[in-house]
């Protein structure tokens, strides 16, 4: 059985061109002129794209005292329908000392009977011991390359410098990289009973106390401590100037820093938490909170300048009622916002319909650069003979209103309710399967989406480690003649 896209336009992440695809095995067979296949999908005046991959979800975590709500079928369903073919989440060990293998097991089993979109998995390191040192081997040889640090959660999942360096020389031992939630976790808090102890109890002190300073601190010292350990690093969810502007100097100085900004922090800023409505604010507490508009206009500059690399979501969904736990106070209210569903087409409204970002720019920020970054490009993030045919056929001239009541997502409100976007997937396919056809509700079979393994980096991390060694401070041999005489 084959497929054909036929008619439209293909644009990736560095050309733009009318052809045909051919599709066979769940691969991209050819691509050209007058194809014909067993199926035919109609590209007629649409975009034919590289299915977007979402390197940040939290899909059935376990957070704060609840579980985010979102699950792994209705969550990959929801990415589907917004043209999103592949999801990384975070593997999150129930202790520090330990329990990556165990975590990884959890995971697996919600995911493998569940997904829908084929999908892969950051571990977490929350602490650090011989036995996180030993599994970390064991959990990259099970084809995972990303360990995620969190600077804050104090008391939670927070680590320390010294943890985080041990860590981060594993990973440039392990061919891994690191990745980074930059936040002062310290200060977090401290500024949490602040606010708290002066009556600031709701959701606008979740802004009050995390600062775009805290941000820039936490990123300035994530990318010190990685340039001791001689690896690369990925900031998550990058949304003020501050981190930014540690990314980008690092970027000048040689370093490769990655930087992930939200689709949330970039369309939505702080006045959301002031809104007076408590549930209102409450569903859109997440950390890094919203910033106001110059620092997203600083991600926007990024992406174009390309110092920010990746456009993802944190997708961490909660309900109201799961919101509520914080009603006596911010610091309780689980968090995390959803995104899956909008990402692709609330960027390109805002980001390719305004010129801020070309269709090309799009095409890298969503799916190639994260696909290079995971070191799963081909495979992933290409239109390009025997890549897994993971397409989304891009219709620019459609629109809908975002609402919770139409949405696929499970949650009971979305944060870009009454966004208008234009842009939105036509077709979606999934290793050449038509996973979603607009205007037809049937869901793909949860389970059928794929666990995608990623090799450990040879390239990136063996440039450093010899040039690291190259420059390496050495002892000074010197003669006895000049070493000080009977002391
Ligand atoms: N971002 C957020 O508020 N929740 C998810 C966990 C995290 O990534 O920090
Ligand atoms: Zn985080
Ligand atoms: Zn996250």
């Amino acid at each position: 059985m084959s497929t054909v896209i036929k008619g439209g336009t293909i644009v990736t992440a560095d050309r733009t061109y009318e052809s045909d695809v051919l599709v066979e095995g769940g691969r991209i067979a050819a691509i050209g002129p007058n194809l014909s296949g067993d199926t035919v999908v109609d590209a007629e005046g649409a975009f034919v794209m590289p299915g977007g991959i979402d390197p940040h979800t939290h899909l059935e975590m376990p957070f704060m005292g609840t579980t985010a709500a979102e699950t792994w079928a209705s969550g990959t369903y929801a990415a589907l329908s917004g043209g999103t073919t592949m999801v990384v989440d975070f593997v999150i060990p129930a202790r520090t000392d330990g329990g990556l293998l165990d975590a990884l097991a959890a995971w697996e089993e919600k995911a493998t009977r569940q997904a829908c979109s084929d999908y892969s998995y950051h571990m977490c390191v929350t602490g650090w011991s011989q036995t996180v040192f030993d599994e970390m081997e064991q959990i990259v040889a099970r084809g995972i390359n990303t360990f995620k640090h969190f600077m804050a959660y104090k008391g939670a999942l927070m680590v320390n410098d010294d943890e985080m360096f041990a860590s981060f020389q594993r990973c440039a031992a392990l061919g891994a990289l690191p990745l980074v939630h930059a936040e002062n976790g310290d200060i977090v808090a401290a500024l949490q009973k602040k606010f708290m102890d002066a009556g600031v109890t709701g959701p606008e002190g979740h802004a009050y106390s995390r600062p775009p300073e805290v941000e820039g601190e936490a990123t300035n010292r994530a990318i010190m401590i990685a340039d001791a350990a001689g690896v690369p690093v990925y900031i998550v969810h990058t949304s003020s100037e501050q981190a930014h502007e540690a990314i980008r100097r690092a970027r000048q100085k040689g370093m490769r820093v990655y930087g992930e900004p939200l689709v949330q922090h970039l369309t939505l800023d702080e006045t959301e938490y002031f809104n007076r409505d408590w549930d209102y604010a409450a569903r859109r507490v997440m950390s890094p909170p919203f910033r106001d508009k110059s620092h997203q206009d600083s991600l926007w500059a990024g992406l174009s300048a390309g110092s920010l690399q990746v456009v993802a979501t944190d997708h961490c969904a909660f309900t109201t009622e799961q919101k509520r736990f914080g009603l006596k106070g911010f610091p309780a209210i689980p968090n995390g916002t959803g995104g899956l569903e909008d990402r692709m087409p609330v960027l390109w409204t805002k980001g390719v319909k305004t010129g801020r970002i070309t269709m090309n720019e799009f095409v890298a920020v969503t799916s190639t650069n994260i696909a290079k970054i995971l070191n799963v490009y081909p495979r992933k993030g290409a239109i390009e003979v025997g890549a897994d045919a993971d397409v989304v056929v891009w219709d620019p001239d459609k629109s809908k209103t975002i609402s919770a009541a139409t949405q696929r997502s499970i949650i009971d409100y979305n944060v870009f309710e009454g966004f208008e976007v234009t842009g939105l997937p036509r077709y979606t396919l999934s290793r050449g399967e038509i996973v979603f056809a607009d205007g037809k509700n049937d869901a793909p079979r949860p389970g059928r989406g794929q666990f995608v393994p990623r090799k450990p980096f040879g390239a990136v991390n063996k440039a450093l480690s010899v040039w690291k060694d190259i420059t390496a401070p050495r002892m000074i041999e010197r003669k006895p003649e000049y070493m000080p005489i009977g002391v």
